[in-house]
C-alpha cells in the first residue's frame, strides 16, 4: 500500500462521513408511532442502517437484521419515513471528527472525490448541501440513482466512471458490510472507518486485510504515506 497513490476516493456517507443516526432514529420512530408500536432505541436503529431507507424500514418493523420477507407493512411506514425523515435530515445529523479536515486536505492534493451511498437521493443532496460538503464532491451516487445499490459493485463503478476513473484505481472508504462486499466485487481497495454502523461486523473480521483510518489519518497517510499508509 506504500507505493498506492489513488486517482479518486470514493466514500460511503451515512457512518463514514456523517453520524446520521440520531436523525434515521427520529424518523424511524415518528413512522413507528403512526402505526401505535413502541419506539427502537438509536442503538437497534445504528444496527439496521446500511442497506438503505426499505431495507431499515422492514428491520425496523420487523424488530430484527436479519428478515427473509418484508412485514406486510413495509411499504405503507416506508412512505411515512419518507415524511418525516424530510422534516428532520438536519437536526441532529454531524460530520464525524476528522471528516472536514480531511476532505480539505484531500481536496488541496487535488484528488477527485465522490460519494456512494444507499441513502436515496431525496436525502443525500440536501444533508450534504446542510452539512457544507457537498462542493467536495465530483459525483454522488445514491441507493436509487441505478437499479441496484450496495453490496453491488455498480454505484462504485458508476460513480468511478462519473469521475473519468477506473474503479481499481479509486480508495473506497466505507463503514459496513455493504461497503465491504461492494469494494471486493468492484475490485477497489477499501478504507474502513473506525466508527459507524458496520452492520454484520463478521465480514469484516473475516477481511482483517481492511486498513482502519479515520478521514483525516487517510489524508495525511496519501500526503505522506511513509507515515501512515
Ligand atoms: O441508507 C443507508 O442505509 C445507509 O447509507 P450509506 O450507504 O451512506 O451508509
Ligand atoms: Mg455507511
Amino acid at each position: 500500500m506504500n507505493r498506492f497513490r489513488p486517482a479518486a476516493v470514493l466514500f460511503d456517507l451515512d457512518g463514514t462521513l456523517v453520524d446520521s443516526a440520531p436523525d434515521l432514529t427520529t424518523a424511524v420512530n415518528r413512522s413507528l408511532a403512526d402505526i401505535d408500536r413502541p419506539a427502537l432505541t438509536e442503538d437497534q436503529v445504528c444496527a439496521w442502517i446500511g442497506n438503505g431507507a426499505r431495507r431499515l424500514v422492514a428491520r425496523a418493523l420487523a424488530g430484527r437484521r436479519d428478515i427473509t420477507a418484508e412485514p406486510p407493512a413495509t411499504d405503507a411506514a416506508l412512505a411515512r419515513f419518507f415524511v418525516h425523515y424530510h422534516d428532520c435530515l438536519h437536526e441532529g445529523s454531524r460530520l464525524y471528527p476528522g471528516v472536514r479536515d480531511g476532505l480539505e486536505r484531500l481536496q488541496a492534493m487535488g484528488l477527485p472525490m465522490g460519494v456512494v451511498t444507499n441513502k436515496p437521493a431525496a436525502f443525500t443532496t440536501p444533508l450534504m448541501a446542510s452539512l457544507g460538503i457537498a462542493g467536495y464532491f465530483g459525483v454522488a451516487v445514491s441507493g436509487d440513482t441505478l437499479d441496484v445499490k450496495k453490496p453491488d459493485p455498480a454505484p462504485l463503478i458508476h460513480a468511478a466512471g462519473q469521475l473519468g476513473v477506473a474503479i481499481e484505481d479509486c480508495l473506497y472508504v466505507g463503514d459496513s458490510d455493504a461497503d465491504r462486499a461492494a469494494a471486493e466485487a468492484a475490485g477497489s481497495p477499501l478504507v474502513r472507518v473506525p466508527y459507524g454502523y458496520p452492520g454484520d461486523d463478521a465480514i469484516f473480521a473475516d477481511h482483517p486485510a481492511a486498513m482502519t483510518l479515520t478521514v483525516d489519518q487517510l489524508a495525511v497517510g496519501l500526503a505522506e504515506p511513509r507515515k501512515v499508509l
